[in-house]
């Protein structure tokens, strides 16, 4: 037998308040295929890896088809250190070596994919693990970065250029969770590093996705950084073009892959603060979120917000 502490009446219907808030998002977002962007602190710290592991499992549950892409560069930098592989930089900027990549390629694909399949297969036979090598998912293309104004090589360092989604679609129909890995190979079969933030947004793009979310480790986008830390809840496409030049350096990939997502016709891009456990749900099942939102125009804006 188990009895019942009765509640207390109002921290009750608090919570019952907060399960119904997401009824009208469970109803929009049924079916949806969510593109979300693992990384930053959300990927190194254990509880906020469980944490976004059941989160990704609950979007599952609660009908949604979530598609994970991550990258993992302070993975990386410490398995470069304990092996002991000397660092290269040219410019200023780390250099990927062959050598270096083989060790990329192994920590991407081998350890950090690894662990978010076994933190969200504890709860169900779900994730998937594969890369953008695998049915050709991703093709790269070498990135040359510019430092005052000189083109500079840093080595096998990409940026993904076209996607052949079917794998992922596969996965998605099959009730599966894709968990994807940001290498690829350019048009020689060359395997690069690939920026994980374009990677999800062009993923998102060639899905047909009704979202893409990146986690970083910032609250959202700030309105006149650094002057204040007022975010910016949400805003469309050209405003966000306009903000651009003035943005932090860290925050310009990710506020690009948004744009490039939302441009290439998904309807909601969000940034969120991953550095706050279950920040996803909070986004998605709320009415005001946590992030900052970026829409096409204001008109579907104002849509969406209704
Ligand atoms: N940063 C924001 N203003 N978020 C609002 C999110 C609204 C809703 N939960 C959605 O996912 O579409």
């Amino acid at each position: 037998m188990s009895t019942v502490n009765r509640p207390d009446h109002a921290v009750a219907q608090e919570k019952a308040a907060t399960l119904i808030e997401a009824l009208p998002w469970l109803e929009r977002f049924h079916n949806a295929i969510v593109v979300i962007k693992y990384g930053g602190n959300a990927m190194t710290d254990k509880e906020l890896q469980r944490a976004f592991a059941e989160d990704i499992v609950f979007l599952r549950y609660a009908g949604l088809r979530p598609v994970v892409v991550h990258g993992g560069g302070p993975q990386i930098n410490e398995m470069l250190s304990r092996l002991g592989i000397p660092t290269e930089f040219r410019g200023g900027l780390r250099v990927t070596t062959p050598e270096a990549m083989e060790v990329v390629r192994m920590v991407l694909v081998g350890q950090v994919g690894r662990e978010l399949v076994g933190l969200v297969n504890s709860h169900g036979p779900f994730a998937v693990g594969l890369s953008g090598e695998d049915a050709g998912l991703f093709t790269a293309e070498r990135r040359t970065a510019t430092v005052e104004g000189t083109p500079v090589d840093i080595g096998l360092v990409g940026d993904v250029v076209s996607v052949r989604p079917e794998a992922v679609r596969d996965l998605i129909d099959a009730g599966r969770i894709p968990v994807v890995s940001s290498v690829a190979p350019d048009a020689e079969g060359l395997v690069h590093n690939v920026n994980a933030d374009t990677a999800a947004a062009a993923l998102a793009v060639a899905l047909g996705a009704r979202k893409l979310v990146i986690l970083t480790d910032v609250e959202g986008l700030y309105r006149d950084w650094p002057n204040s830390t007022e975010v910016i809840s949400s805003l469309t496409a050209d405003e966000l073009r306009e903000m651009l030049p003035t943005l932090s350096s860290g925050m310009v990939p990710k506020m690009e892959a948004c744009l490039r997502a939302v441009d290439g016709g998904v309807p909601q891009a969000h940034v969120i603060d991953g550095r706050v456990a279950h920040s996803l749900l909070l986004e998605i099942f709320t009415d005001a979120g946590i992030g900052t939102m970026v829409l096409p125009a204001r008109q579907e804006a104002e849509k969406e917000n209704s």
